[in-house]
Parts: structure tokens; C-alpha cells; sequence
């Protein structure tokens, strides 16, 4: 039987990081890494990559380094990426269509299979080989093509109406690209993904450092 571990949520958010990189060499047919070549290409330090995966056993052999196939079937199955996760969108403006344009690089047992619109003149339009549905074929579709997340590129007054509508339908995880905070019942797990509030804090950096080199010039 294989142990439950519970992993911090930082570690699971480095894990796909390690995962895209260890793809790139595998693609290269380079067999095996280091965690010295892991942290210089991923600008992480080797000792929290080494400390990260030797958490989940001993994948790595001194002075030889880990086996990339091996390393990438072990982060896939931590990942739980070892069995399909079907994903759906609503939304498809700007955003919406943008991520389904995505869809291709994703793997092929990640995908978003299903999106949906409530705009009359979008349903049956073809976006990436996915023909956008009305919002009223929602529920049965979830339940039909196994769906568990759902992403939600709607304007943020409509946000917490689609995700009650993907909640509804069964689904059990939601990225929300709406800028809003949205309400769900504790087993739906809710990704934010905030474009703005992330430039915004980025300029506050660009701003302290700006005045530390004035400050700089200055003494
Ligand atoms: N997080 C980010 O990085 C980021 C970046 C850009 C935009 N956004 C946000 O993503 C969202 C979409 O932006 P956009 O530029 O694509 O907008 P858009 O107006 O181009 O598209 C919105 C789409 O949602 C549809 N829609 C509206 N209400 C709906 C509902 N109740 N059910 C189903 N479909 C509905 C519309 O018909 C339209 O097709 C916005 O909330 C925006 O603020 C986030």
C-alpha cells in the first residue's frame, strides 16, 4: 500500500517546476540530473531540491544524480498526474480563448476538454479543436466526461455565479482568473490567479528599489 504523505504547499508548487525542466531534458534524452544542475537551471538552491524530493524516498544516487525518467514518473504520480484530469472553461473572451489557444502544450491526460459561454453568439463557435457549449449544458457535461476542474475567465461579477455552477456539477477544484475572491464549500479547492495584483506588488519592488539606489547615490 502506498503511504498518504501530506505535502507543504510549497513543495507542491516547486514539484511541477521540476516536472516542466525534467521534461525539456528528458525531450534532449539527457538520462540523468543533478541537483546542482536542477538549482542552477531552475534558480532554486540543489539542498531544498534534494531535501523536496528525497521527502518522497530515495530517488537520487550520490555523485550519479537522479535518473530523469524516473524522477518524472515519481513527480507525476505525487502530482497525481498519473491518471487523467479533466479540465473545463467558462468564459471565453479574451482570456477564455486565450488559454484554450494553450491547450496544445498541455498534456495529453490535462486538458481542458469542455468550454462553455453564456453568450448566445459564441456557443458553436470552434476554438482549438472545442466547440464552445451553452452554460445550460454545464451539469451534464461534468458528469459525462469525468470533469473535476474547472477554470472561470468571466467577468468578477459573474464569477461566483460559474463557480457555483461548476460546485454544483460536482467539480472539486477551480482556478479563477475573475479578479474576486470566491466562496466554495471546504472539499472544492480554489486557485486564485490575480494578473494585476501581481504586477502591482511587482512595481512596489521596481519602487523600492529605484529609491534604495537613490539612497544609494545619494550617501
Ligand atoms: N488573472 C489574470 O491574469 C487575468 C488577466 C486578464 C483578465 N483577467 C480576468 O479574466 C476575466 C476574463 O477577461 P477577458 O478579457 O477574457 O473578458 P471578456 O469580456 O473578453 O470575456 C468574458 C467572457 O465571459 C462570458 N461570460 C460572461 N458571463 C458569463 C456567465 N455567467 N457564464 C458564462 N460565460 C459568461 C462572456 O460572454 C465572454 O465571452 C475577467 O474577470 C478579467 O478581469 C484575468
Amino acid at each position: 500500500m502506498t503511504k498518504q504523505l501530506k505535502i507543504s504547499e510549497a513543495v507542491v508548487r516547486r514539484l511541477p517546476i521540476y516536472l516542466r525542466y525534467l521534461n525539456e531534458l528528458s525531450l534532449s534524452e539527457v538520462q540523468t540530473v543533478s541537483s546542482q544542475d536542477l538549482g542552477e537551471k531552475l534558480d532554486l538552491n540543489p539542498a531544498q531540491i534534494r531535501k523536496d524530493l528525497a521527502y518522497f524516498g530515495d530517488f537520487g544516487r550520490k555523485g550519479v544524480g537522479y535518473n530523469v525518467s524516473y524522477l518524472i514518473e515519481k513527480i507525476r504520480q505525487i502530482l497525481k498526474l498519473d491518471r487523467p484530469l479533466h479540465v473545463a472553461l467558462v468564459g471565453t473572451g479574451n482570456l477564455g480563448r486565450a488559454l484554450c489557444n494553450y491547450n496544445t502544450y498541455l498534456k495529453d491526460n490535462m486538458k481542458i476538454i469542455a468550454v462553455f459561454d453564456a453568450d448566445p453568439s459564441k456557443v458553436g463557435l470552434v476554438i482549438n479543436h472545442l466547440t464552445v457549449q451553452p452554460t445550460s449544458e454545464l451539469k451534464r457535461t461534468v458528469a459525462e466526461r469525468d470533469i473535476s476542474v474547472g477554470i472561470i475567465t468571466v467577468p468578477a461579477a459573474e464569477a461566483q455565479n460559474v463557480a457555483d455552477q461548476f460546485i454544483g456539477a460536482g467539480i472539486r477544484g477551480i482556478l479563477n482568473f475573475a479578479p474576486t475572491v470566491l466562496r466554495a464549500p471546504g472539499h472544492v479547492r480554489i486557485h486564485q490567479t490575480d494578473f494585476t495584483a501581481d504586477l502591482l506588488s511587482l512595481a512596489y519592488y521596481l519602487n523600492s528599489e529605484d529609491e534604495e539606489m537613490a539612497r544609494g547615490t545619494d550617501g
